[in-house]
């Protein structure tokens, strides 16, 4: 036997000494399989954008507006979806701008105009949805609202108005146009949840409380479609820079009014929204876009709930100290992290 034989039997006794049936060896077994499985995902061919009709709610402003950017520069029929016909107009109108400069043929962008929290406006909007192009390749849900106060001083019309909005108004949708993919047994359907549909801040309960029920309502609907080959993808960034905050509600229905520093610090939304197309096309199931300290309160939470529930209790007693308050006791102040 050669040195470099006996080597190689030291080797793999080594790594047997290593592996040896323990909980290292199944750990270990348990990443190369997860690694594997990535690698042959990433193998699939990637689902076709060009020429798929994709419909997109919140399209008038931020990461919606964005997301139209990129499925209709990537050859989408578009359907835009929002409140004000004459924003959502604004959007057309840019894209058709675009078109002009752009190398690749792209489809001019149709609009429906609804009120996505109340549920026979959904259902109407649906049926024009399913007229404009026969049938929905992709929808991405993804209107909403944040909402800033304190439980004690909140109306309960306003848990149910950010309920309304950014829970029964995709659910509503979803299942008015889930039908027709069933039909066709094709499908894709996108939510754009948030960081804060895994973990509760104070002073965000109705948005929180949202976006936990949306993560839910989602993986429980992926498990029951996949056998008709549909695809669900929930989206949950972190900070955005968008007016979300601008818009959000307060406890008396009021509007917040205020560009919080961490929304006006957050990512750029055109590279959210490259991030939604590309869950597209590699049709990923749960994608999370952290930063590093939503990453370590998403561990915190999971791993160390005293220590996070703490945490929590400390960023409230904070927040609700009338210099720190940006719109009224417990309005959230200027967004801090911790
Ligand atoms: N910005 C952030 O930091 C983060 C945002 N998100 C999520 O991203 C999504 C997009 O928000 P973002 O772009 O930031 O915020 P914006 O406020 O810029 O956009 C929200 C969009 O939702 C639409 N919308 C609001 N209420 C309704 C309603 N009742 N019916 C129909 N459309 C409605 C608005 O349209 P119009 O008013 O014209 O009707 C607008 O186009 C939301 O789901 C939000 O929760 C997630 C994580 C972080
Ligand atoms: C001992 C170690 C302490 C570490 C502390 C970590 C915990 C700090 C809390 C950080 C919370 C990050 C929350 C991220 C939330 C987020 O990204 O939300 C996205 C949104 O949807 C924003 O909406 P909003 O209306 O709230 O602006």
């Amino acid at each position: 036997m050669t040195p470099g034989h006996r080597g190689g039997a030291g080797g793999a006794a080594a790594l047997e000494r290593v592996m040896g049936g323990g909980p290292l060896s199944l750990v270990l077994g348990g990443l190369g399989v997860l690694l594997l499985f990535r690698m042959v995902r990433r193998l699939r061919p990637g689902a076709r954008v060009r020429d798929s009709v994709v419909v997109i709610t919140g399209a008038s402003s931020g990461l919606g507006r964005e997301c139209a950017r990129v499925f209709h520069a990537a050859g989408a029929r578009l359907v835009l979806c929002g409140r004000h016909a004459g924003r959502l107009q604004e959007t057309v109108e840019e894209l058709n701008e675009a078109a002009g400069w752009g190398h690749t043929q792209t489809h001019p962008p149709s609009t429906v105009t609804f009120d996505l929290s109340e549920a026979g406006a959904v259902e109407r909007a649906a049926e024009e949805i399913l007229r404009l192009h026969g049938n929905v390749d992709v929808l991405i849900n993804n209107a909403g609202i944040s909402y800033r106060g304190n439980i004690l001083e909140t109306d309960l019309s306003v848990q149910r108005a950010v309920m309304d909005t950014n829970y029964f108004g995709p659910v509503a949708l979803t299942q008015a146009l889930l039908p027709s993919m069933v039909r066709r047994r094709s499908g894709h359907v996108v939510v754009i949840s948030s960081i804060q549909g895994r973990i509760a801040i104070p002073h965000r309960s109705a948005y929180a409380a949202s976006k936990h029920a949306t993560q839910a309502y989602f993986d429980c609907l992926r498990a029951e479609v996949e056998r008709y080959g549909l695809e669900v993808s929930v989206v949950s960034p972190g900070y955005i820079r968008t007016n979300l905050s601008r818009n959000a509600l307060t406890g008396d229905g009021s509007q917040y009014g205020v560009l919080d520093r961490t929304t006006a610090m957050g990512r750029d939304p055109a590279d959210v929204a490259r991030a939604v197309l590309e869950a597209v096309r590699r049709r990923s199931k749960d994608v999370l876009l952290a930063g590093l300290l939503a990453t370590v309160a998403l561990y915190l939470r999971t791993l160390c709930p005293a220590l996070f529930f703490k945490v929590m209790a400390i960023r409230a007693r904070k927040e609700q100290r009338p210099e720190a308050a940006g719109g009224g006791a417990g309005g959230g102040g200027a967004g801090g992290e911790t």
